[in-house]
């Protein structure tokens, strides 16, 4: 099958130029595609009908911290080319650091609340840089929808609060998580592992099973459920937790739990060097 490549645009002139007057669907990623940007992508392609579908690729220097890996993320863009065209995007936006973050830059967007605890806390100024650079995205881009993944669940309460907050008037979809059939939610990150390791990282999604598992019994204590998680965790001795909790939608702790949709049990840990994350609702979704 030959693929039709998107068109890459690197300028905010070129792209306004190209998007006037047409109805936009957005995928905002940091490149290194895999199947679940693809499915995100796919779904832009059928929510667009026939207007656009954007992706920008752009690593966004603002969201790491100094001892994060910005320098090593993984980059490719000539194979997210061919992924992005599979599924269906008709341009990519792939502008450079400078274009984004020009001499003089001096703006920030804090969101308050739902960016304090989880990866807030264990990774400071990451969801001030997220926020900043997804608003400037859409400023650029001016989507009519933009499409996030569930897999950063802390991440989309965060985007669709920044957006509700200042009246950004695009619509947010989240898309569920796309995982390897050994349960591991993909990741660009994941590229950092060998394939034993990759099969022992699965560990995480059993973790969240344990607690979708201890739910489904009746156990409502947060305490109980995130230590049915943690006994799960403790078989894997290259892991080192960051946080298991059982959060609302607001992404606050509770003591109790009750049958909301939006509770959910959100793990962070590192493993062999590399730091995964995972979520899940708590009502398994073929329960509900
Ligand atoms: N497994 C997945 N299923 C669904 N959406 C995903 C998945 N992985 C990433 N996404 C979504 O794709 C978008 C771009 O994410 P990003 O480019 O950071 O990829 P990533 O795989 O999450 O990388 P990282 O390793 O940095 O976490 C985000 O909205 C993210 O939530
Ligand atoms: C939303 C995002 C593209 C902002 O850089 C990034 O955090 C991501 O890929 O999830
Ligand atoms: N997908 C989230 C991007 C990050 O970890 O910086």
């Amino acid at each position: 099958m030959t693929v039709v490549l998107p068109q890459v645009l690197s300028s905010p002139e070129t792209l306004r130029a190209r998007l006037a007057g047409r109805r936009v669907t957005f995928v905002p990623t940091m490149g290194y595609l895999h199947e679940g940007h693809a499915t995100l992508i796919r779904a832009a392609r059928e929510a667009a009908g026939d207007g656009l579908v954007v992706v920008s690729v752009f690593v966004n220097p603002l969201q790491f911290g100094p001892n994060e890996d910005l320098s090593r993320y993984p980059r490719d863009l000539d194979r997210d080319l061919r992924v992005a065209g599979e599924a269906g995007a008709d341009v990519v936006f792939h502008p450079d650091v400078d274009t984004m973050y020009p001499a003089g830059f001096s703006t920030r967007v804090t969101v308050d609340g739902v960016s304090e605890g989880l990866d807030g806390a264990a990774r400071p100024g990451h969801f001030t840089g997220v926020a900043t650079v997804v608003l400037k995205l859409l400023n650029l881009v001016r989507p009519d929808a933009a499409l996030f993944g569930e897999k950063d669940w802390q991440q989309l309460a965060v985007i669709r609060r920044m957006v509700r907050d200042l009246n950004v008037g695009v619509e947010i979809r989240g898309v569920p998580t796309v995982r390897a059939a050994s349960g591991l939610a993909l990741s660009s990150r994941n590229s950092y592992l060998t394939g034993g390791q990759l099969e022992r990282a699965a560990v995480l999604s059993r973790a969240l099973r344990a607690v979708q598992a201890a739910f489904a019994v009746g156990e409502r204590s947060t305490g109980a459920l995130e230590a049915a998680g943690r006994e799960v965790l403790a078989q894997e001795p290259d892991l080192s937790l960051d946080y298991l909790t059982v959060v609302d939608g607001d992404m606050r702790a509770r003591e109790m739990v009750d049958n909301d949709p939006m509770n959910r049990v959100l793990v962070a840990a590192r493993l062999f060097g590399v730091r995964l994350i995972d979520n899940m609702a708590l009502i398994h979704p073929e329960a509900r």
